[in-house]
């Protein structure tokens, strides 16, 4: 059984996380309902951070907040003493309602909006993550306009093809994201940065990918950004403050997936700054900075489900629907992604049949799960779908107006619920009904 973190089966048979009665939280809260182990994402943020700390390397671990963005996480972040990083206006106004520091928070993005950089300026955030031409010059004016000096890493585009599913690699050089170190792209912008009295140019950044199981990727892009740091200190005599390698340590979906502990990637990267850093003699070491997303929550998470009609066509399928479906969890619809499923208060049951996993959108793609093993299952019984943490209620729809789930936080026994359950009134809220016309 794939079970993370403080997930086990109780003596009731059902299944218990953080302390807490599954079956009984979603008779309580309804169903589909998010779950998060409250422990296990503390668990990973210590151990993101302790392996430089034990190393005395300057950092900072920044959660990325596109995993799951919402007040309560946001909190829990900053608890455990985490940076944040944000993608749009939205993700930096949660953040900001939730008191999170904004001397550490982030701002990535390619086509952030002039309005968005002003938002992100007045705020006063640790730094804009510039991603293109165009942002440099929008920053110029704003930041002449404000009279301040903006924080930047440059983004940059290594060149590197990620071993991951294809619409979550972003290092290679055909890419939308950053200034490409290949062709030229990323020597021009340092040197349009490095002119410009509005900048304090940090550092760099740059992110290979998503759902990764190995060091190569990371170790690769570290070795591309500092033989071009020599490049850029001879030509331009600067070399980087802070080298932010970004986030996409992957975690176990299912048993086909190997992730490392989090201190593993981090130590194969600080081995390889500090090996790179021994043709820098005269140079500080810089800081390393990380944007962990989907290994901070995604197995702390899982959805329960009701399990409702099902069709068996004979030799061909049996199909088994679950009250929720694309609209909590797009991800097998959009990158085929496996998960595991067990029914949450028949934990000890034999699996006795191979059924597939429907959710109840108006969509035969709508699939959460394919051939799965269960135990016979009925219109009473939970279907507990784990690894939902990550890019779960963070890329939730309202497709067939169908609410979005409630989520509750787990922790030492006790529960909390931290975003609320959308209601049919919530659904129409930014409805306007049509003008009544005067002349038929
Ligand atoms: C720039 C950047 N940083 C961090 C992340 C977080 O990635 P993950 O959730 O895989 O850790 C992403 C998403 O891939 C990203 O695009
Ligand atoms: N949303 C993606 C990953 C993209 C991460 C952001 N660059 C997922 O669900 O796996």
């Amino acid at each position: 059984m794939n079970l993370h973190g403080t997930a086990q089966i109780g003596k009731n048979e059902h299944l218990w996380i953080g302390g807490a009665d599954t079956v009984e939280l979603a008779k309580k809260y309804g169903t589909p309902l998010y779950l998060y182990d409250v422990a296990l994402i503390r668990n990973r943020a210590k151990g993101f951070k302790k392996a430089f700390e034990e190393k005395g390397i300057g950092y900072q671990v920044a959660y990325a907040s596109k995993a799951f963005s919402s007040i309560a996480i946001f909190q829990l972040m900053n608890q455990e003493g985490l940076s944040l990083d944000v993608v749009s206006g939205g993700e930096l106004y949660t953040a900001l309602q939730a008191g999170f520091p904004a001397d550490r928070i982030h701002f990535h993005g390619n086509n952030k909006s002039p309005a968005e950089l002003e938002f992100a300026l007045k705020s006063h955030i640790g730094c804009i993550v510039v991603d293109n031409f165009h942002e440099i010059h929008l920053l110029k004016t704003l930041g002449e306009k404000l009279n301040q000096k903006v924080n930047i890493l440059l983004r940059l585009t290594p060149g590197i093809e990620a071993h991951t599913h294809d619409y979550i690699i972003t290092g290679q050089e055909d890419s939308k994201f950053g200034f490409d170190l290949g062709n030229g792209q990323a020597d021009k912008a340092l040197q349009e940065v490095l002119k410009s009295f509005q900048f304090n140019v940090l550092g760099v950044h740059c992110h290979i990918g998503s759902q990764i199981f190995e060091t190569d990727g990371f170790t690769l892009a570290i070795d591309k950004l500092f033989s071009h740091f020599k490049s850029w200190n001879n030509d331009f005599g600067y070399f980087p403050d802070v080298v932010n390698l970004g986030g996409g340590f992957g975690i176990q979906y299912t048993d086909e997936d190997t992730p490392l502990k989090p201190e593993q990637y981090v130590m194969a990267m600080i081995e390889e700054v500090t090996k790179q850093m021994s043709k820098f003699k005269d140079k500080k070491m810089p800081e390393i900075w990380i944007e962990p997303g989907r290994s901070l929550v995604g197995d702390a998470g899982t959805t329960i489900y009701s399990i409702g009609s099902q069709k068996e066509i004979e030799g061909v399928r049996h199909y088994v629907s679950v009250d929720g479906g694309m609209t909590d969890n797009i991800r097998p619809a959009l990158y085929q992604a496996k998960y595991d499923a067990y029914v949450a208060n028949k934990m000890n049951e034999t699996m006795t049949n191979i059924v597939s996993i429907a959710g109840k959108c108006c969509e035969s793609g709508d699939m959460l799960i394919w051939d799965l093993a269960l135990p016979k299952v009925n219109d009473s019984d939970y279907l507990a779908v784990t690894c939902t943490g990550a890019y779960g209620y963070s890329m939730a729809n309202n497709y067939n107006r169908i609410q979005r789930p409630a989520v509750v936080f787990v922790e030492d026994g006790e529960e909390q619920l931290v975003v609320k359950r959308e209601t049919y009134e919530d659904l129409i809220r930014q409805d306007l009904p049509l003008k009544t016309k005067v002349f038929v």
